[in-house]
């Protein structure tokens, strides 16, 4: 099969980009994921609860925006497949790729499919680290996004523990210390990893407690199945001695991986997987491969800001296969519009949209 524009990933990113792909006549096809590292098709958000901070929503349930998107996608013409990309090839046009079987991330199946453009938009995962108790009390004390969740009623004027030692925990606690009535902060190490500037900030908050050579032991809470989490038991793993402090709250802050390894090899990266875009773009370092959402910011990691990069990547998305498509009408069709291309005059064109977006 082949396709103007195929959308991997499922998100706020990929359904932005799919919206406005569709508006533009691009018929793109959206690879949803079929459960594609253990997250759902709809993304991260479809692992929360309430989202608060969606622009159009006071509250919404994480799985119900995520429907709404999908089904706006689908309203404005894209196609949807509820599969797991499992290869792609890069290195010539037009792009190649390949598919799991459904629920079976081991085979390929052997069809090759064929794009001439590719968003990319697979997001990430926020790690995690498998306490006990974790899984029963996520979403009800346990979260890894702080600016997401930790304005919830649950966690104001309550004590709450974040694990971490880099500038993100840093920066999830201080925000945390505006709503809750003390942060106690474990670290693996004896140091921080964070910047001496975010270190000091951390050091001399009153509300802020900072744990050195402790972790975390077990999450505790309400009994039944809506249970909250009440208190955690910890550890200082120099002296091993165990201790069991209250905490309302637990908030994960040691990274994320983003979903990059298809295109390992492929695309520029960083050195903690995430794609590289020309700054104030979605391009990457192929043409006509565009990235948005999580999967290429590993600062803001919000619903907004991905669905925000994803109209981006749409729009470019639409301008690099016009462009495409006057160059192969040969050099008398070519008015200049090719990226860059001086015209007779000496002006690089300007490009229009389509009118309809
Ligand atoms: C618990 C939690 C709560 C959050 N709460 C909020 C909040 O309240 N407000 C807010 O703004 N942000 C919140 N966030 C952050 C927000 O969810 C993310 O910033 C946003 O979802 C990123 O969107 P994305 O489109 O980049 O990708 P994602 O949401 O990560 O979605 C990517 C999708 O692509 C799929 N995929 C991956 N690889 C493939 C493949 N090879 N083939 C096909 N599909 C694939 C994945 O399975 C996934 O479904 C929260 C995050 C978490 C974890």
């Amino acid at each position: 099969m082949h396709t103007k524009l195929l959308i991997i990933g499922s998100g706020p990113a990929g359904h932005t980009a799919a919206i406005y792909a569709a508006r533009a006549d691009l018929k793109p096809l959206m690879y949803e994921g079929f459960l594609a590292l253990g997250i759902a098709a709809g993304g991260q958000l479809t692992t929360t609860d309430e989202v608060e901070n969606y622009p159009g929503y006071k509250m919404i349930k994480g799985t119900t925006l995520m429907d709404e998107m999908r089904a706006q996608s689908e309203h404005c013409g894209t196609e949807i497949v509820s599969q797991t990309v499992g290869k792609v090839d890069l290195s010539q046009r037009p792009f190649r790729y390949w598919i799991h079987p459904m629920g079976d991330e081991e085979t390929l199946e052997e069809e090759t499919h064929t794009a001439d453009s590719i968003i990319i938009a697979t997001g990430a995962k926020a790690r995690r680290l498998d306490l006990p108790g974790e899984e029963k009390f996520w979403g009800n004390g346990v979260s890894a996004c702080a600016v997401c969740d930790g304005s919830l009623p649950i966690f104001r004027e309550k004590p709450l523990v974040v694990i971490g030692g880099g500038d993100s925990a840093v920066e999830e606690a201080l925000y945390l210390t505006k709503k809750a009535s003390k942060v106690t902060v474990l670290v693996r190490r004896d140091v921080l990893r964070a910047s001496k500037i975010n270190a000091r900030r951390l050091s001399t908050n009153p509300k802020v407690e900072i744990k050195y050579t402790h972790q975390g032991v077990e999450i505790k809470g309400d009994g039944g199945p809506r249970g909250l989490m009440k208190s955690m038991v910890i550890q200082n793993s120099k002296t091993g001695e165990k201790e069991e402090i209250p905490a309302n709250g637990l908030f994960y802050a040691v990274g994320h991986e983003p979903a990059t390894h298809l295109f390992k090899g492929q695309l520029k990266m960083d050195e903690d997987g995430y794609l590289i875009t020309t700054p104030g773009t979605t391009e990457t370092d192929v043409e006509g491969v565009f990235a948005a959402g999580d999967v290429q910011d590993k600062k803001y990691r919000q619903a907004v800001t991905s669905a925000g990069s994803g109209c981006m990547a749409a729009l470019e998305a639409e301008k690099w296969l016009a462009e495409q498509e006057i160059a192969a009408d040969g050099p008398e069709a070519d008015l200049g519009a090719k990226k860059g291309k001086p015209q007779a005059n000496g002006d690089v064109p300007e490009y229009r949209s389509n009118p309809l977006l």
